[in-house]
């Protein structure tokens, strides 16, 4: 993941709005049951909301009715504190940003002109989307100069998408909306594509709802997740970490899948845990004053660093009896791991040292301390139990529709 992931994130501010979708019922013509059922659903301005659930439970029904791609049967939709459901649908898609799967992007258009789409419509002046194209290209990682002129044909998966997230948000809108958007693409693009999600929303926090099949994703993604069940019931609304410690019944936990400690343990980061102190010695000085600094301090091993203050070996006091001077490079298997790193690689990368324990390095690859396989078990407990509380002023979502069989998870009634 991304190291700047988790930097700054208070210092943007929220430009998304608000949602709310107020008893909103679909009912499909010529089908039994309605596929969303009284749905009552707040969505944080600013925050990432994860829409999950099996085949056909209404998700991309939910989604689509936020930007009136699907006119709901019954129900209001309130944005910010305006009621769009009676206002003009082309109107409010051009305030709603829209990302779908591989990007959705104009074949016969290039990428400039695809970006330029909405703010077109918009009637910006020239220079305005000229500069706004570049602008855009440049937050999702793809240089202006190479791409702008380029057609979709000419790009890979990962690129269209990153595109498809550029034209979205091409006219500043309050809230993007994603159906399946790293569906397309390879796991390793998938993963990079979603850390720069995260990258890009600490720097414009819209409000965002996701559509995913993809559990894993959902928790890495999301402030919030909303775990449906067919009709869009909501089964649970709740933030990962709830989701992962307190499942609210067999069906969320069947949906979570195995492993549920190791998905907490990817919700929190290195530099988040304390990290232990350690006896540090220059890279090519005596072994032997190394070995008599460790003993008077206690410890075990000794943290070899360079003239950058990078790591490069963790010698133990029987390496050190063996040895003159410490080593100047970069001993191959000295269990490093960067504080931007989720504790769930740094348990990885420790589990392949021999100390149990891994050291981290910060900025420039600097030693800043040592990460140990017991913070990661207190940092596991920590979690659970301050899981174990429904954040105060969690969004609301409840179905009051004729489908509603049981008292969800995060109902406030
Ligand atoms: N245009 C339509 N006409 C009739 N029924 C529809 C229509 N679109 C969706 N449905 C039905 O509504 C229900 C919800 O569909 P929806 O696409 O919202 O589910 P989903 O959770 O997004 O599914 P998936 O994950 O497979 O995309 C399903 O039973 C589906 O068959």
């Amino acid at each position: 993941m991304s190291d700047t992931a988790t930097t700054d994130a208070a210092a943007a501010e929220i430009t998304g709005k608000a949602i709310r979708l107020d008893n909103v019922t679909k009912r499909y013509p010529g089908q039994a049951r309605p596929a969303v059922d009284g749905i009552t659903l707040e969505i944080p301005a600013g925050q990432i909301v994860m829409l999950v659930g099996p085949s056909g439970c209404g998700k991309t029904t939910t989604l689509k009715m936020i930007n009136r791609l699907i006119e709901p049967t019954e129900g209001s939709i309130i944005l910010g504190d305006e009621d769009v459901t009676t206002i003009d649908g082309d109107d409010l898609r051009r305030r709603i940003g829209y990302v779908i799967q591989a990007g959705g992007l104009f074949p016969h258009m290039t990428v400039a002109q695809n970006v330029a789409l909405v703010p077109k419509m918009l009637g910006w002046s020239k220079e305005r989307i000229e500069a706004r194209i570049d602008e855009l290209l440049d937050l999702v990682s793809l240089d202006p100069a190479t791409y702008r002129d380029r057609y979709p044909r000419e790009l890979s998966g990962g690129q269209q998408q990153r595109v498809g997230v550029a034209r979205a948000l091409a006219a500043d809108p309050p809230v993007l909306l994603m159906d399946e958007p790293f569906g397309a693409v390879d796991p390793i693009t998938r993963q990079r594509l979603q850390d720069e999600l995260i990258r890009i929303q600490h720097e414009v926090r819209k409000t965002i709802v996701i559509v995913t099949h993809d559990f894993d994703e959902a928790v890495k993604l999301g402030d919030w997740i909303v775990v449906f069940r067919e009709g869009a019931q909501i089964v649970q609304y709740d933030t990962p970490e709830r989701i992962l410690a307190e499942p609210a019944d067999e069906f969320v936990e069947d949906f979570i899948g195995s492993g549920a400690g190791l998905k907490q343990l990817s919700l929190r980061r290195v530099r988040e845990v304390e990290l232990a102190e350690a006896v540090v010695v220059r890279a090519g000085s005596d072994a032997k004053d190394a070995l008599a600094r460790i003993e008077r301090a206690g410890h075990h091993h000794v943290v070899v660093t360079d003239d950058r203050d990078r790591p490069v070996a963790w010698p133990s006091r029987r390496e050190l009896g063996r040895i003159q001077t410490l080593p100047t490079s970069l001993v191959p298997d000295t269990p490093i791991i960067g504080s931007g790193a989720t504790l769930n690689d740094a348990l990885d990368t420790m589990l392949v040292s021999s100390a149990g324990a891994a050291l981290v390095t910060g900025r420039g690859g600097a030693f800043i301390g040592v990460i140990t396989v017991e913070t990661v078990m207190e940092a596991i407990t920590a979690a659970r139990e301050s899981a174990s509380e429904r954040p105060e002023g969690a969004p609301v979502g409840i179905n009051t529709g004729t489908l509603a069989v049981q008292q969800p998870a995060g109902s406030d009634e």
